[in-house]
């Protein structure tokens, strides 16, 4: 293991007011979780970064809890260059080895681009990711400006965290910067360049939120899984299904409610992330889930997707009794789960079959469900 201390600062405290956001941009939901948590994660989870610190606005400390959670946080100022500095200064007391520096405002970082910064620094006092401009450029007057050698300059920049607090400290106020690495090089210290990454696109404008969805979609994967469920049909019971309360001489027995077609479900999609089973996350020994509403089962398996940045593409489930006639309430049903999932109808099948009066089904003595669900999410 090196001894060497790497330490990531991310630049969070700006306003965000070109992006047209009604919350600071950086706390603004993007891919199913607040912008600053994609890049916060891909660091925090980087086996060469051994802590993350995040700068933040003054009055921002509860949006960085509801996005983060209990980590530790600096308050920056005015400027992203006087941010980065709180941020440097926050460390400079017990000061690590190397320091990476990125904006929140690019929140699609991978562990590739780290470790070509990472590698940089090995040899170099700081390094930065950018990528060649492919664009002919030209002036306001249509004058073209040679665009062989230029760059688009990205975040994070790495540096040896000494050369950066010093540029930093003795940067003149008036001197324009507009990030770190010019203000190392002018220090008289070389900077390289490594391999940019489209992904690492800043997000400044109203537009630039869908076009980053839209790349983050274009890098998931399909998955499914299904899910299966049977619960007993008893006198002096509420019938609960598919997220609808329907009138019927006999009810489903369980724990919960004993949706069954909602516990079908959960564990589909629960299957789509590999994480266990219903019964694993709410366990039947458990009071609090006794008589328990099943949607916030389905919520929360939903929520453990989205908190992966998934997206839930398709429900297919199928309802398997002899009665209550599944026709009546198939509407309902597609418009309940919808409104649960944050889906359009038109993703949701609700399907049903009888077993021709055989088996516990036949007989009346339970109703089984089965569900396929179809989703997108991140191989790493
Ligand atoms: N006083 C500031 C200004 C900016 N930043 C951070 O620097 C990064 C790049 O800045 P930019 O994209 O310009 O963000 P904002 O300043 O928030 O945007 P705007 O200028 O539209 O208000 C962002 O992660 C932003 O939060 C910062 O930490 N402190
Ligand atoms: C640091 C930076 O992201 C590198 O491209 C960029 O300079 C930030 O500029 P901003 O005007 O503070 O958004």
């Amino acid at each position: 293991m090196s001894s060497t201390r790497t330490v990531a600062i991310i630049v969070a405290a700006g306003q965000g007011l070109r992006s047209g956001s009604a919350l600071p941009k950086q706390f603004a939901a993007l891919a199913g979780k607040p912008m600053l948590a994609h890049s916060h994660a891909a660091l925090a989870a980087h086996p060469d970064i051994d802590s993350v610190l995040v700068v933040i606005g003054a009055g921002q400390e509860t949006m960085l809890a509801e996005a983060l959670g209990d980590v530790p946080f600096v308050i920056g100022g005015a400027t992203r260059r006087e941010s980065v500095l709180s941020g440097l200064e926050a460390l400079a007391a017990d000061a690590p080895d190397r320091v990476l520096i990125h904006d929140a405002a690019r929140p699609f970082l991978s562990a590739t681009v780290i470790d070509r910064l990472i590698a940089a620094l090995d040899a170099e006092l700081g390094a930065f990711p950018a990528l060649p401009v492919a664009d002919t450029l030209v002036r306001d007057d249509g004058t073209p400006v040679p665009r062989d050698g230029l760059h688009r300059v990205q975040t994070p920049q790495a540096f040896r965290f000494a050369e950066v607090l010093a540029a930093h400290r003795t940067w003149p106020e008036d001197a324009e910067a507009t990030d770190d690495a010019q203000m190392v090089a002018r220090s008289g210290h070389t900077v390289s360049i490594v391999q940019g990454d489209p992904m690492l696109e800043k997000i400044t404008h109203p537009a630039d939120f869908s076009a980053a969805e839209a790349r983050h979609a274009a890098t998931l994967r399909v998955r499914t899984a299904s899910g299966y469920d049977v619960h007993r049909l008893v006198e002096g019971e509420e019938l609960w299904l598919g997220g609808l309360l329907i009138p019927h001489d006999k009810g489903l027995s369980g724990h919960s409610d004993a949706d069954v077609a909602l516990h079908a479900i959960t564990d589909a999609l629960l299957g789509t992330i590999a994480d266990g089973d219903i019964g694993m996350h709410f366990p039947p020994s458990d009071p609090q889930w006794r008589g328990a509403n099943s949607a916030q089962f389905l919520q929360h398996a939903a929520s453990l997707i989205a908190a992966q940045g998934g997206i839930i593409d398709f429900i297919d489930l199928t309802i398997i009794c002899e009665a209550p006639k599944i026709g009546p309430h198939r509407a309902g049903m597609r418009a309940r789960i919808a409104e649960l999932l944050r889906l359009e109808p038109g993703q949701i099948s609700v399907k049903a079959t009888t077993t021709e009066r055989l088996g516990f089904t036949g007989r009346g003595e339970g109703i089984a469900a089965q569900a396929i669900a179809t989703i997108r999410i991140g191989t790493q």
